[in-house]
């Protein structure tokens, strides 16, 4: 007996926060479901996407393999807004079926092989199936005890099998993959993430994305005093990061010039601050002109000079949109097994000549006092400075 001739593969999504939505909940989920068809699109598949009592469900067209649903699995555990990605069996809605399909399920499996103790875990979406939810645990338990004489154990179990009813069909399935959590993206609005080609920034990016941000990308560059490689390495970055939103966009600002301004007032303990209060005046121009509510840095308190309290009150004061700073509050070590585990580590650790090092004083100030900074922003004129700057932003779409 083969699983086919049983069901079809189709993959079962669990909701995350989403759940705790009110009447909103609505619209969440169907931001969400948009969502998972865009990451979707990829496979080139007639893919069905819908919406049930508190799961969604991905059917797979008839006669697909179990290595596409495999990865259909896999690549909807990148999307926001969901915690748990089960492939399932898609099988007919009668007790004996699901007997049959759940013991098919787990033939090849370790636990069954080494005797490890299981339990089947049974719900009931559809209250009209002839049995009640203990009483098909009690059924499909019944059956695996006696096929491949494992021992129950509901509290703890080693193997678990699920068993949904739902309205047309059940599904069985045993432990799934883990998803990102959070919200769906797009349902917090849109935000500017200041991008370097370090390890912070985009752990920052990703992790507003999973508050359901939409973000774009800005990147400083130090051109036309240095190579293009942080360019190609921001790309990257937002490439990588791509996979958890869609529709990214990269803009990058040739900053060299604007920075020899900067070092040329003479205020060499400042310049990093002045440099920084430059770069979010830009953004803050750049997210007027793309709607973005917000702005977004990987600052984390303490962490360099510029990321003292004093220092990042000299920053918000630049500025009148928000700053987000989601990892203000993480250590390094988190931040960068953060980084290794959405993918971005390895690319922010490739070398570069980052624009920051045209800058980098013998001694920078901890607590700058912004009248010093406003002085040197006048000599600059640095509220038009950010108009030019932001007037000759490039854009690199995906
Ligand atoms: N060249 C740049 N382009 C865009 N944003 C930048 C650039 N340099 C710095 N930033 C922003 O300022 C924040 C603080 O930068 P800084 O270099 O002080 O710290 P960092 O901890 O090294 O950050 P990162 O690892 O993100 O580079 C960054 O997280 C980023 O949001």
């Amino acid at each position: 007996m083969t699983m086919s001739a049983l069901g079809e593969p189709c993959v079962l999504l669990k909701l995350g926060e989403i759940v705790l939505k009110g009447k909103n909940r609505e619209l969440f989920e169907r931001r969400l479901v948009g969502n998972i068809r865009a990451a979707l699109k990829d496979f080139d598949l007639k893919i069905d996407v819908r919406q049930r009592h508190g799961v969604i469900a991905i059917f797979l067209p008839a006669g697909t393999g179990v290595e596409v649903a495999d990865q259909v699995a896999q690549r909807v555990t990148e999307v926001p807004g969901l915690v748990w990605i089960h492939r399932a069996w898609r099988v007919a809605k009668d007790p004996d079926t699901v007997v049959k399909a759940a013991i098919e399920l787990i033939k090849d499996r370790d636990e069954v092989k080494r005797g490890a103790t299981f339990a089947v875990r049974s719900r009931r979406r559809d209250k009209r199936f002839p049995l009640k939810s203990n009483e098909l645990d009690r059924l499909v338990g019944g059956h695996i005890n006696d096929v491949y004489g494992l021992p129950v154990n509901l509290k703890r179990p080693e193997l678990t099998v699920f068993v949904e009813v739902d309205r047309d069909e059940v599904f069985v399935f045993t432990d799934g993959l883990p998803g990102q959590g959070g919200l769906p993206v797009g349902s917090s609005g849109r935000a500017l993430v200041l991008m370097s080609g370090g390890i912070d920034s985009p752990v920052a990016a990703y992790r507003m994305m999973r508050r359901g941000l939409h973000v774009d990308f800005l990147h400083f560059s130090g051109i036309p005093f240095t190579t293009s490689e942080s360019i190609y390495k921001a790309y990257a970055l937002v490439r990588r990061l791509d996979r958890f939103q869609g529709k990214s966009r990269l803009w990058v600002v040739p900053f060299g010039k604007a920075q020899q301004s900067i070092r040329n007032s003479g205020q060499d303990r400042l310049a990093v601050i002045a440099q920084r209060r430059l770069m979010l005046k830009t953004a803050e121009e750049v997210a007027h002109r793309i709607r973005a509510g917000a702005l977004i840095t990987g600052d984390a308190l303490g962490q360099v000079s510029s990321q003292t309290l004093q220092n990042i009150t000299a920053q918000d004061h630049a500025v009148e949109l928000p700053i987000l700073r989601p990892l203000i509050g993480w250590d390094k070590t988190e931040i960068m097994a953060e980084a290794r585990r959405i993918g971005t580590l390895e690319i922010s650790e490739l070398p570069d000549e980052d624009c920051c090092t045209l800058l980098a004083p013998k001694r920078a100030e901890t607590r700058a006092k912004i009248e010093d900074l406003k002085l040197i922003e006048k000599r600059l004129d640095a509220e038009e400075l950010a108009v030019q700057l932001a007037d000759s932003i490039q854009e690199y779409t995906l």
